[in-house]
């Protein structure tokens, strides 16, 4: 089976309420999306390791030796629980030709790559000769938590490959997933990757990734959601790029310069979470249209937070107006900036009233799609399971 390559996948993530503020301690609610990447891992030549990342643009393939002597020289203490430290990246950068401002998609991701592969591999085992092939089906810097999907594949094939999480797939079987145990360990390198991309994430995208479904994140604090309506909700890409790491910088920024201003502000963002997610926990699961008037009122006032945060864009004033002359509430999610939005259906909204408004956003240039939400975490997926898209995407190298 390993011999023939395992594939690995996770998925992205909608933050519902609570995105910025849960960077600073308060509550946030995340739903798994059904959009995934997806990790082909294979062995690979004796003494090489092989990445590629079509989605960023990164093809790079070390000698193991070098890996290893490399490792030794910056081996310090790898944990799960440790952050990288800066000296670590600098010669990680120095070691991949990566310039020290570099923030590009093919650094980060290089970056990240070459962190996990020595720490996981420095506690666990030996740096593994092995071809890696990243694709995602989720856009990169849209709010999508494509940085926490590639994260999360990455610790969970890194944490197999080096014998400390089982191969829990079975002859025969098409998909397994790890125990809770070891769920927890891929959650926790996972982070650790986030960091290296994301300077200071909260650790709720990589949790969503990790256990999916829908839940409720705090400090660290990973509580599944008691149940979850079946809610329709179209997401919007403006495609405009933008980067996480900058707007956490700068909302961080923000409060040290005015915490009387913006503590209230992150305190009436947590309070939206925790009041979304008692009404949530209450609706029936196919929710008549009377529970929405509430929701949507929350998606405005969080919507305008987000804005007094700063990390609105003209792109979501835009999308938040259109929805809006069709009846329609939206609110960005993710670190904004540009990037994707949400949009709640109630079921009492009419299919020619979604169709104008699709209509309207794509002639703006934006993208949309209607989504399921509440995907299963990462995956372990055996070859023959996977459909013809996505193993024609990682048959490529
Ligand atoms: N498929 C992928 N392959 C390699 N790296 C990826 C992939 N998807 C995302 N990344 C990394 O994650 C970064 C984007 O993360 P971020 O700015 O947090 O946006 P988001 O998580 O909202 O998509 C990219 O710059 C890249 O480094
Ligand atoms: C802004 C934030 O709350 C979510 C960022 O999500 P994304 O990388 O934009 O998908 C940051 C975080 O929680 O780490
Ligand atoms: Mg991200």
């Amino acid at each position: 089976m390993w011999e023939r390559g395992l594939v690995v996948s996770a998925p992205g993530k909608v933050i519902v309420h609570g995105e910025h503020a849960v960077v600073h301690g308060k509550v946030a609610l995340a739903v798994a999306l059904d959009l995934r990447t997806f990790l082909r891992l294979r062995p690979g030549a004796e003494g090489r390791l092989r990445v590629c990342l079509p989605g960023v643009g990164v093809q790079r393939s070390w000698d193991t030796s070098v890996l290893r002597a490399l490792r030794g020289r910056i081996a310090a203490d790898f944990e799960e629980s440790k952050s990288p430290s800066l000296e670590q990246l600098d010669a990680l950068r120095e070691f991949a030709g990566i310039a020290a401002e570099a923030s590009g998609p093919d650094s980060l991701a290089t970056l990240a790559f070459l962190y996990m592969c020595l720490a996981i591999s420095a506690k666990y085992g030996d740096v593994p000769s092995v071809d890696i092939l990243v694709w995602s089906e989720l856009p990169t810097g849209a709010g999508l938590g494509s940085s926490a999907a590639y994260a999360v594949c990455l610790a969970a094939a890194l944490l197999m490959v080096c014998g400390a999480i089982s191969c829990p797939l079975q002859e025969g079987d098409s998909t397994a997933r790890w125990t809770e145990e070891e769920l927890t360990l891929i959650n926790s390198w996972a982070f650790q990757g986030e960091r290296v991309i994301h300077g200071n994430p909260s650790g709720v995208d990589n949790a969503v990734g990790t256990w999916g479904g829908a839940l409720r994140y705090q400090a660290g604090k990973i509580t599944p959601l008691k149940r979850v309506p079946t809610l329709r909700i179209l997401l919007t890409n403006t495609k405009v790029p933008r980067s996480t790491k900058v707007l956490v910088a700068g909302v961080k920024e923000k409060i040290l310069k005015f915490p009387a201003i913006m503590n209230p502000v992150l305190d009436s963002i947590d309070a939206i979470s925790q009041e979304c997610q008692s009404v949530l926990e209450e609706m029936p699961t196919n929710p008549s249209p009377e529970y929405y008037p509430v929701l949507e009122e929350f998606f405005d006032i969080n919507q305008h937070h987000l804005n007094v945060l700063g990390v609105g864009h003209p792109s979501l004033d835009r999308l938040c107006q259109v929805t809006a002359s069709h009846g329609l509430h939206s609110k960005l999610t993710g670190a904004g900036g540009g990037g994707c939005a949400i949009t709640l259906l109630p079921p009492d909204t009419s299919p020619l009233a979604v169709e104008a408004a699709k209509q309207d956003l794509c002639a703006c240039g934006f993208e949309c799609w209607e989504t399921k939400i509440g995907a299963p975490g990462v995956t372990l997926h055996s070859l023959s399971s996977l459909n013809t898209q996505v193993l024609h995407m990682l048959s490529q190298s």
